[in-house]
């Protein structure tokens, strides 16, 4: 019994506390596994930050032994020991940004690869109250952003800190008086980076936020182009883009002129630290308690100390922003699917496909009741059939009995078994839906009527698909069953499309099948050829049709009349008629006289 699920947060741009944290944590999580390449990268990294104090000490040397001591002999091989020092540092830099790419990146495709099958794990009712756009930037744009991180920002953080403690332990050995007067400007950036980072991190995902928007609404626009070009609004769509563009540029804006303060500020705080550095080292020089060499190595191991602070607060960007967008994927990481099976749930044999509703009750917001205290009945082996006003709740009794939701109350079986203790799969392995809205996907003929029946040979396939009354015309194609379909293909009719659908569920054979007959008027050939496709779907299995076709209602073994979500009225179709209620009235609303003697099975019109 579930109760209702809560909209996702994704309005929230308060970034959470401890999320950096939790980011570097579940990062790591994922490199565990390749110590090696972290041990090339540690290596490296340990080595650059040695080597960065060879040059200042060759600088000191020079100065300080050699300039006063004319050793001419001895400059080239100081410029020798510059350029093979340059070159080991180019070397291990190398080293250590290859190591960190590669282990980041493998990091990165663990994520992505979770996140999108966390999203195919998750009920359909998580995919009704989230927009696809908003969902597809996180798993794209959100993602790409860690991946930035992985791939320059984290490598970097790592190296400047241990630079940074490094150059300071050497500092405070060289002279720790002035060392600690320098250090002692440390802590103002810390309290304006800690100051900054929150608030850059809030624009950042506002930032993440307004790219879904504009996302939700390209996905939204660019899927329905026709609609918008029948209706000629394309002018109204293109404000409406507008107007997301504009928020996403105001975002970035906003970010901006965090940015813009932030980084002036780390360096003035920066000069400052070189100020003290000249004017108390100027004032040892000529005290003479230091050397002119030791000075100038001093300014550049300041420069080694500062650099990483001016670098962080640029990796600072990439750090918050991938907070920022870590925060959106957790959350669809964190969110659970309402859709549950048992801990052993049981896998299902072959089904007779008895399905019992009992005392059902469901909605899917509160408050909006569809089925209440609602008992059904599948018969097995039999043809089942539902029908009655748009919105009275045909569909959503499909959807129940093959757990796209689960009811608020009351239980359903089949051959007796709860639906959540049995393992989802193996329900819905049992079950085929041709459903009106036929979803077929890029790809070939074949690999549509093969889709979810991936071992199928080609023999079973055009068995399936003669059938279903689609084999003619699919080797009318050049092509034949490689003809491609989508977007870049051929284009098929209305009744060809549920032809493949057919094909599709008969090469399935499954031993329930949910019909959910289109409601949309055929031409005659079409329609006959349907109805043949349909008289082999249906054979020897347990079916409910949700039937708009006169030949479908009137060899159905059972029909409910289904009204505001409650069964009014159950019979066959003679039985029915002559109880002269709302059946009658229905049949007689859509099924006007002249129709009544056309033999079935050539009739179509919608019983709405
Ligand atoms: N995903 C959903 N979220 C919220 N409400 C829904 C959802 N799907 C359907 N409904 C509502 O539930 C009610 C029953 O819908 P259902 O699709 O089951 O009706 P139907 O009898 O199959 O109608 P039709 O013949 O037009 O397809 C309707 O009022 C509909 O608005």
């Amino acid at each position: 019994m579930n109760g209702f699920p809560h909209r996702m947060r994704v309005e929230s741009v308060k970034p959470k506390r401890g999320s950096i944290w939790s980011m570097y944590k579940r990062m790591f999580f994922h490199v565990r596994g390749q110590w090696k390449l972290l041990l090339i990268a540690a290596i490296s990294i340990i080595a650059v930050s040695l080597l960065e104090f060879v040059i200042p000490q060759l600088s000191q040397y020079t100065i300080d032994r050699l300039i006063p001591n004319k050793r001419y002999d001895l400059l080239i091989w100081i410029a020798l020991g510059v350029l093979v020092t340059a070159l080991l540092l180019a070397l291990f830099n190398y080293l250590s940004g290859i190591a960190m790419a590669s282990v980041g990146q493998k990091a990165v495709y663990d994520l992505r690869n979770q996140l999108y099958s966390h999203l195919q794990s998750l009920d359909i009712g998580f995919f009704d109250r989230n927009r696809t756009g908003d969902l597809m930037s996180r798993v794209t744009s959100d993602v790409g952003m860690l991946q930035q991180l992985v791939s320059s920002g984290m490598m970097s953080i790592v190296t400047d800190t241990f630079t940074f403690a490094a150059v300071a332990i050497y500092m405070l050995w060289m002279d720790w008086q002035l060392t600690l007067i320098i250090l002692a400007t440390f802590p103002f950036m810390i309290l304006t980076t800690r100051f900054f980072s929150k608030r850059i991190r809030a624009a950042f995902k506002k930032i993440q936020q307004s790219v879904a928007e504009v996302t939700n609404h390209l996905q939204d626009t660019l899927s329905s182009i026709r609609l918008m070009k029948a209706f000629s609004t394309e002018q109204y769509e293109t404000e409406r883009f507008a107007d997301r563009s504009s928020a996403n540029r105001q975002a970035n804006l906003d970010a901006v002129k965090l940015r813009a303060i932030y980084e002036p500020i780390i360096d003035m705080l920066n000069f400052a630290g070189l100020a003290i550095v000249l004017i108390l080292g100027a004032k040892h020089v000529m005290d003479g308690g230091l050397t002119v060499g030791t000075i100038v190595a001093f300014l550049a191991y300041l420069r080694l100390l500062q650099n990483p602070i001016r670098r962080f607060s640029r990796t600072l960007n990439t750090v918050q922003q991938s907070a920022a967008a870590y925060e959106r994927i957790v959350e669809i990481l964190e969110t659970k699917s309402q859709v549950m099976e048992k801990a052993n749930a049981l896998e299902l044999g072959r089904v007779q496909g008895h399905v019992v509703f009992h005392d059902v009750s469901f909605a899917y917001q509160p408050e909006v009741p569809v089925l209440e205290h609602f008992d059904f009945e599948l018969l097995p082996g039999k043809v089942t059939a539902i029908v009655g006003a748009s919105g009275a709740g045909k569909s959503t009794i499909t959807h129940l009995i093959t757990r796209f939701y689960d009811p608020q109350q009351g239980m359903i079986t089949i051959d007796g078994h709860p639906l959540p203790d049995i393992q989802l799969q193996s329900l819905r392995r049992q079950m085929g839906i041709v459903s009106q809205d036929v979803a077929l996907l890029n790809g070939t003929i074949r690999d549509n009527i093969s889709y979810g029946t991936p071992h199928a040979t080609d023999a079973e396939i055009e068995a399936a698909a003669h059938a279903a009354n689609a084999h003619t015309f699919i080797t009318s194609f050049p092509l034949g069953y490689e003809a491609q379909i989508g977007e870049r293909g051929v284009k098929l009719s209305g009744g060809q499309k549920q032809r493949i659908s057919i094909a599709r569920a008969i090469l399935k054979d499954p031993r329930l099948i949910i019909l959910d007959e289109a409601t949309s008027a055929l031409d005659t050939e079409s329609e006959k050829a349907i109805q043949d496709a349909l008289v082999h779907l249906l054979e020897d299995r347990t079916s409910l049709v949700i039937a708009h076709r006169l030949s479908t209602i009137q060899r159905a073994d059972r029909i409910y009349v289904l009204d505001q979500g409650k069964i009014i009225e159950a019979g066959t179709h003679d039985s029915l008629l002559a109880q002269q209620g709302k059946y009658k009235q229905l049949y007689e609303l859509q099924f006007p006289q002249k129709l009544r003697d056309i033999p079935a099975g050539v009739v179509t019109r919608g019983m709405k």
